[in-house]
């Protein structure tokens, strides 16, 4: 089968390749030709692990890549993996997926056989059937279920997981009006992954297709706000919330996974998409208090660090570490990342501040130019009065006799992931 997809971002690069090495012909589709040159000569354009692989086997040859959309036409099918970002209000700006949409109708409008477009970027009930689709017809001058067809396919993938995300994913969603021919097509598709780990395909409406995507998020997002919220509790009665999280995921209603407590969620996903379906909810005339919550729990996270060492550290003056930049260990990606509100925090009580992170520190220079950022956590530590743990990496892990170099070894952590022992002042934000 011949795929295209257009956007070569986290997800458009990652189900390119991931395509490819099905055994798929794919055409990715970008307006950055940067990314495409990358693509076409077998270099992935993000980092991401075990893309680097395919991409370097499959680019330039069974991955092509152009800023050309006419030949989207050649294809049998397009997957839209553009950005779906929000506006100032906090709703969901889809200017850039009906541009896509626009180019896409535009090429296959001299196409003469069956097309089917397939949306995979995140997007509000109602954005495909109510705005896409009719770009798609206009620009085309085709009409959809007729011509050519339309789904709804949300993605589900992690950034730093994101091949194995797909490769194996928990189940496959498929949103569409009930077009057999846009079933059968997606079926040859996914057939690789369906028929090896036997996924669950779930055949849903385009609404529902588009609502299980927030659905899914706003409920990872509000079960990790809620796990905060109980360790906050924990905290102000010394109770340590790990074990009451282990204990609780015992049970099976529960489930053991999303309940680290910590300086809360950040990344491109959580943040945008519990304020785009917020938003579309109000609009709409409905109060949607429980993922409000778990917005304003999540929000009040990083200050809450900080307080704990104001209880330790006159922070004015003193040189402090930050720990971990990233919004996730395993990624560059800093979108969103809790250590952004810690530096501002630690910034305005007038504290010197020395950050490190293993990937993500050229990232955040270009957020912070005025800060210093320490080769390692070492020299980070090296003559610091207090330092605050902001990201998971397994490296902080293993920091012992480092925190000795310390002018006082004051350590706040919000991820739990230091080894608490003697000679540090040692304060888990929900433990
Ligand atoms: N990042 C994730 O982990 C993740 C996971 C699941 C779903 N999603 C959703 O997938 C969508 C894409 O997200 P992403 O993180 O891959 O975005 P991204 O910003 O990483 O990549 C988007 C790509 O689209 C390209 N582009 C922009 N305008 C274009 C146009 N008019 N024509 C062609 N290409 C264009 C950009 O150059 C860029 O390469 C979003 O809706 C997002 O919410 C993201
Ligand atoms: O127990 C936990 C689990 C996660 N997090 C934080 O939650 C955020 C998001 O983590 P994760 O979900 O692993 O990363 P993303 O790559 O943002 O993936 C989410 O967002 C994607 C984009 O929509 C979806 O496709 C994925 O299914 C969804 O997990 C990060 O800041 C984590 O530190 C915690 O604080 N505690």
């Amino acid at each position: 089968m011949h795929v295209s997809v257009v956007g070569s971002g986290y997800v458009g690069t990652t189900i390119a390749a991931c395509f490819a090495d099905l055994g798929h012909e794919v055409t990715s589709v970008d307006i950055d030709e940067d990314i495409v040159a990358a693509v076409n000569d077998g270099d992935a354009p993000i980092h991401e692990p075990g893309l680097d692989p395919l991409v370097s086997v499959y680019g330039g040859d069974r991955l092509r890549a152009t800023t050309d959309y006419d030949t989207i036409r050649e294809t049998d099918v397009t997957f839209l993996a553009l950005p779906t970002p929000k506006n100032d209000d906090g709703s969901i700006d889809t200017s850039i997926m009906e541009a896509g949409a626009e180019s896409v109708g535009e090429a296959i409008a001299e196409k003469d056989g069956y097309h089917l477009v397939v949306v995979k970027s995140t997007v509000v009930p109602g954005t495909t059937e109510d705005t896409l689709t009719p770009l798609v017809e206009a620009a085309s001058g085709k009409t959809a279920g007729e011509d050519f067809g339309v789904a709804v396919n949300p993605e589900f993938l992690r950034e730093g997981t994101a091949v194995d995300d797909f490769m194996e994913p928990d189940k496959i969603v498929v949103g569409t009006d009930g077009d057999g021919r846009a079933l059968d097509l997606l079926a040859e598709v996914y057939e690789p992954l369906v028929l090896q780990w036997d996924v669950p395909v779930f055949e849903t409406g385009p609404r529902e297709a588009e609502m299980i995507k927030y659905a899914n998020n706003g409920f990872l997002a509000a079960k990790v706000s809620l796990i905060n919220d109980i360790g906050n509790i924990c905290k102000e009665f010394g109770v340590d919330a790990y074990e009451v999280a282990e204990a609780i995921g015992l049970d099976d209603r529960i489930g053991e996974q999303f309940l680290r407590s910590g300086v809360g969620w950040g990344g491109s996903c959580f943040p945008k998409d519990t304020s785009a379906i917020i938003q579309h909810a109000r609009d709409a005339g409905y109060d949607p208090r429980m993922l409000e919550a778990a917005v304003e729990v999540n929000e009040r996270q990083p200050e809450r660090l900080l307080s704990l060492l104001d209880e330790h550290v006159e922070a004015e003056g003193d040189r402090i570490a930050v720990l971990g930049l990233a919004f996730k260990p395993g990624t560059d990606d800093i979108r969103n990342s809790r250590a952004i509100p810690v530096i501002e925090g630690l910034r305005e009580r007038g504290a010197e501040v020395v950050a490190y992170d293993p990937v993500a520190a050229g990232e955040m220079a270009e957020r912070f130019p005025d800060i210093e950022y320490a080769e390692s956590a070492a020299a980070a530590l090296d003559g610091a009065s207090g330092a605050v743990v902001v990201t998971d990496w397994d490296e902080f892990g293993t920091l012992d006799e480092e925190f000795d170099a310390m002018e006082e070894a004051v350590v706040v952590d919000g991820r739990r992931i230091v080894e608490r022992r003697e000679g540090i002042t040692y304060e888990g934000l929900t433990w």
